[in-house]
């Protein structure tokens, strides 16, 4: 015969139904379990997003909990990362996800990581560049930059937030500040660039995008996006009238979204997709899998500017080799000038705004 629970058992198994424990903040033996099945069991990289609550960060954050190579998963923002990480947290795919709120818990949250992505920091409205993000979002890119120096020095760093042709500067200042710089693990996504490129080169080829491979090089904003079309894969050529439209519309590929949405914020969705694709090749690389090269914005030696955004290959540390930019015909070599001289000032500000 089954022995009748006490009323106060039912009662306290009632209520933990009507209110289950918190999914995450707080480690109950059962999350510790399944902590520590995430570090032990399923092999797979630690990988924080800061800015996971956002309109970039909570699909990026359920793309990379579909990811396999990844185990742990770290989900921090200043607002509502309880909710988004509960919600990802459902899903039934290997990595394990735990939640941090607020700057108290960034330490916590980047303690142990092998990659960091980051997309925190305010999105465009219609008639904004850009740059003018610069204000709050460099205070921000800097207060998290301080956080990686401090609990995780090693982890390669994926950096989303915009102006990128200023915050990646100012996170390598950082880094040199607190002496743990190392040019190899910091890299600027540019991969939306690339992922447009491809779309739109595609459209016009009459090509499945998948089978288009378009690099881009320079920067992220306006004219020092500057897509190769002279080196696309397969190889094709372009009238002067479709080289004109493509350059125009792959640099202004943000703007477009920022116009469409009208207000509501700029790039997410793609951008995530982008996100994703750039991380997992960061992953890849730090597996040790052989040729894995994409397009990223990083300390360079190909032109006379400190960053600049080519081809790079991804290995075991980070960046392995800068690729140079091959040759270019007459309308990207004066494309090229037009991006330098644009970059040299982003790449100062933010340099400056570290410095000084
Ligand atoms: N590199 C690229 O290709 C692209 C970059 N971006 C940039 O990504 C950034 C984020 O865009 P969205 O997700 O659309 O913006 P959003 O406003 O939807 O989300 C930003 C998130 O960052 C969080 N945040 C703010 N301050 C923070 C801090 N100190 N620490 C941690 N989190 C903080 C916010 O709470 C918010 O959840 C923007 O700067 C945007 O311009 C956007 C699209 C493409
Ligand atoms: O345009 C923006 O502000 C966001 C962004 O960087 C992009 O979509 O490429």
């Amino acid at each position: 015969m089954q022995p009748i629970p006490d009323v106060n058992q039912r009662i306290a198994r009632i209520s933990s139904h009507l209110h289950p424990p918190k999914p995450q903040m707080e480690e109950s033996s059962a999350l510790r379990r399944a902590n520590c099945r995430g570090k032990g069991g399923a092999p797979g990289f630690k990988v924080a997003i800061l800015g996971a609550a956002g309109g970039i960060g909570q699909p990026l954050a359920m793309l990379m909990k579909m990811n396999p190579l990844v185990s742990i998963l770290h989900l921090y923002d200043v607002v509502n990362a309880p909710g988004v990480t509960a919600d990802i947290s459902h899903m039934d795919t290997g990595a394990v996800v735990r939640g941090f709120l607020g700057q108290q818990q960034l330490e916590a949250a980047l303690t142990g990581m092998d990659l960091v992505i980051i997309p925190a920091g305010v999105p465009r409205k219609p008639g904004m560049t850009r740059d003018d993000l610069f204000k709050i979002n460099a205070g921000i890119v800097r207060t998290l930059c301080e956080g990686i120096a401090k609990s995780c020095p090693r982890a390669i760093v994926n950096l989303i937030s915009n102006p990128v042709n200023s915050t990646v500067p100012i996170a390598a200042e950082v880094f040199k500040k607190a002496g743990t710089y190392d040019p190899n693990r910091l890299l600027g996504v540019t991969m939306l660039d690339v992922v447009r490129a491809n779309t739109f080169v595609a459209e016009v080829l009459g090509l499945d995008p998948r089978d288009v491979d378009v690099p881009v090089v320079g920067g992220h904003a306006g004219v020092t996006i500057l897509p190769l079309l002279s080196q696309v894969k397969p190889p094709s050529s372009f009238t002067q009238e479709e080289t004109i439209y493509l350059t125009d519309r792959i640099q202004n590929g943000g703007t477009e979204v920022v116009e469409a949405k009208a207000g509501a914020g700029s790039a997410t969705l793609s951008m995530a997709y982008a996100a994703v694709k750039f991380a997992d090749a960061c992953l890849r690389g730090l597996r040790g899998d052989a040729g894995v090269v994409e397009c990223a914005f990083v300390a360079s030696q190909v032109t006379e500017l400190p960053f600049f955004a080519s081809k790079v290959r991804l290995g075991r540390n980070g960046m392995e080799e800068v690729y140079g930019l091959g040759a270019l015909n007459e309308y990207e070599r004066i494309g090229l000038e037009k991006a330098k001289k644009e970059l040299v000032g982003s790449i100062e500000k933010g340099v400056t705004f570290i410095r000084s």
